[in-house]
């Protein structure tokens, strides 16, 4: 039987602080504000600007999605983030990932000003994070960190694997797990023999955007299972775990939805809110 690990009750320390944080802005007449750059349909994309505007507005802090069709040029996506770039009144910028394929991922993120950059997509942003010198790592890998923290889970000298290697999840994750002094190993699409890799974890990072991609027999007894993947199927949220056939055999586990999700949103906020200072 697993422990739970409860991303609400994460989120639930993070927002009250966020709301200190607007509350004094808001006696100086100042709004944050939060852009949320969101090119085509993404299934995972759209339930998470849903749930960012949700969240942002009820902290106060002003959140817009600005959503251009799938086939939307580069020069169009540019010149929006030119357009949040110059605009005083947008603190962040968060682009969706994926992007449709036909855009440059680089380009845009290149072009992010960056520090409106809530995702450290800007290669400066994402060059601090791989050498450990910032504290604003994209923010669902700040997420998973937030979680083993609230939870006391020590990853230093533990075998963490995480499944994904995307600059937004699976790499930074691999750079803030290794300055928490845990060895890393990072697998993807062609790592040969993923149970036998995972079966050595402690901790198992599934990001992925695959159902059931971990079953019961990739994971050794005790281990600790954090599924970051939001798949849609038939209607409902889940994540990369088979959750049921996994949660008797983990030590802890976080669910989905209720996990990863629910404290990424709260750092998305906090992150746009960082141009003000310490919260
Ligand atoms: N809960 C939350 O807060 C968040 C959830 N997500 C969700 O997490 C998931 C991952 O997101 P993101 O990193 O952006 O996704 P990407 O699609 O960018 O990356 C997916 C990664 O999974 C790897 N992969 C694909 N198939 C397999 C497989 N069969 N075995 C092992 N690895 C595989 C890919 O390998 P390769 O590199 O070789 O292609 C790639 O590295 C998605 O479901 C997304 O919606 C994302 C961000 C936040
Ligand atoms: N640049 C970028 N950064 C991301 O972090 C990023 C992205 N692009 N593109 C899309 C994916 C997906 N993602 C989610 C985060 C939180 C929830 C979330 O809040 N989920 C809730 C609710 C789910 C529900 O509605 O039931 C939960 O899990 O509890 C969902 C999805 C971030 N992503």
């Amino acid at each position: 039987m697993a422990l739970i690990l409860d991303g609400k009750a994460v989120a639930a320390a993070y927002k009250a602080k966020i709301k200190a944080k607007v509350d004094a802005l808001a006696a100086q007449n100042i709004t944050c504000g939060l852009a949320i750059l969101l090119v085509g349909n993404d299934a995972a994309s759209r339930i998470y600007a849903d749930r960012l505007v949700k969240l942002a507005t009820g902290l106060g802090v002003q959140a817009v999605v600005r959503h251009l069709p799938a086939d939307a040029t580069e020069e169009e996506v540019l010149a929006l983030v030119c357009e949040l770039n110059e605009d005083d009144h947008i603190h962040g910028i968060l682009p969706m990932m994926p992007l449709p394929p036909h855009l440059a991922t680089d380009r845009v993120a290149a072009a992010l000003a960056p520090d409106k950059d809530v995702d450290a997509l800007h290669p400066l942003n994402a060059g601090l994070v791989a050498t450990g010198k910032s504290r604003w790592a994209p923010c669902t890998p700040r997420a998973v960190m937030a979680i083993l923290d609230y939870y006391q889970i020590d990853v230093s000298g533990k075998h963490a694997v995480v499944i994904g290697r995307s600059n937004v999840v699976g790499k930074p994750l691999a750079h803030l797990l290794l300055g928490q002094n845990a060895t890393v190993t990072v697998c993807h699409s062609k790592t040969r023999d993923l149970a036998a890799l995972t079966r050595q974890a402690d901790v198992i990072v599934a990001a992925v955007g695959r159902p059931a991609l971990i079953g019961p027999d990739m994971v050794r007894p005790g281990a600790v299972v954090i599924d970051v993947g939001i798949n849609e199927v038939n209607g409902a949220v889940v994540g990369d775990v088979d959750y049921d056939a996994v949660f008797p055999i983990a030590g802890a586990i976080t669910p989905v939805p209720g996990g990863v999700g629910a404290v990424t949103t709260v750092m998305v906020v906090e992150a746009a809110l960082r141009s003000f200072g310490d919260l």
